[in-house]
């Protein structure tokens, strides 16, 4: 049978970004994308210009309905807007026998909040627990933990301080550091650098959904946490260097760039 993943995100009405990137990502990747929105999002090349917030019990509804009749074999987690949507996903999660991709999404790359500072000790104590792979960005790093990361020699101490929180893997991603895009992935005890060359690229709308959903597909093949991670990161290489422009400001990574050949 087909694996199937589950994203819990919001949705980004450009298509670049959230639940749209997700379910790309998972199409190209050749596994079934299925979603629960938490949230809607008016947004664009510019920007979000307006975020809305589901409520708790429709987000519960959706991933039981996906869950109980369809089953997982990875969920990956985005956009959650709320200390409360937080704490319902987390617990959603650790009821369910399938690996989580946490992406602890705080703020768009135009700087605009997609997470309330209020739910940051909710995603310390309650998600990051139940992450198997949690795969914060040098911002969120920072607001999780304090460790501000300013050259690569920093992604070992913020590593730590993120697995402090208890997740099984870490994936500390670089790509705001000059230089190389380079991420550290550890369990505490293994360490892989992966690393591509910095895309001059600036349609990079949607890279870090992007990666945590090609995790998550892997993870949902059977690949072990190294090898998925590895793979994603192929694949979102490939996507920057695809990446084009829409509308006036950045533009999205090409999510069907193997598809084209
Ligand atoms: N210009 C770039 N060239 C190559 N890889 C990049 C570039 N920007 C980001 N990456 C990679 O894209 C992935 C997502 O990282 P990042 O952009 O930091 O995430 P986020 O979207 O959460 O801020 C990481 O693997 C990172 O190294
Ligand atoms: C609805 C929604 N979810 C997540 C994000 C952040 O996505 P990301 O892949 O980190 O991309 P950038 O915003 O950094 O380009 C989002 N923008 N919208």
């Amino acid at each position: 049978m087909i694996p199937r993943v589950l994203t819990v995100a919001g949705s980004d009405s450009g298509g670049g970004a959230g639940i749209q990137a997700d379910l790309k990502t998972m199409l190209a990747l050749g596994v079934h994308g299925m979603s629960v929105i938490t949230a809607v999002t008016a947004q664009n090349s510019v920007g979000v210009q307006g975020a809305w917030e589901l409520p708790v019990e429709a987000v519960r509804a959706q991933y039981r309905s996906v869950v109980d009749d369809i089953g997982v074999q990875a969920v990956k987690t985005g956009m959650l807007a709320s200390a409360e949507l937080v704490e319902a996903v987390a617990a959603l999660i650790s009821g369910t026998r399938a690996p989580a991709v946490v992406d602890p999404v705080g703020v768009s790359k135009h700087g605009d909040a997609l997470l309330a500072t209020a739910a940051l000790d909710s995603v310390r104590t309650t998600l990051l627990p139940v992450a198997t792979v949690a795969t914060p960005n040098l911002d969120e790093v920072a607001q999780l933990t304090g460790v501000r990361v300013e050259s690569e020699d920093d992604l070992s101490r913020a590593a730590a301080a993120v697995l402090s929180h208890g997740p099984r893997w870490v994936l500390i991603k670089g790509g705001h550091l000059p230089g190389d895009a380079v991420d550290l992935l550890t369990d505490g005890s293994e360490e892989h650098r992966l690393r591509a060359p910095r895309h001059g690229n600036r349609h990079t709308h949607g890279t870090g959904c992007t990666l945590a959903s090609a995790i998550a597909a892997g993870l949902a093949k059977g690949l072990t946490v190294p090898e998925a991670v590895i793979r994603a990161k192929e694949y979102v290489t490939g996507a920057i260097a695809g990446g084009f422009a829409l509308g006036a400001g950045i533009g999205p990574v090409d999510h069907g760039w193997r598809l084209r050949g």
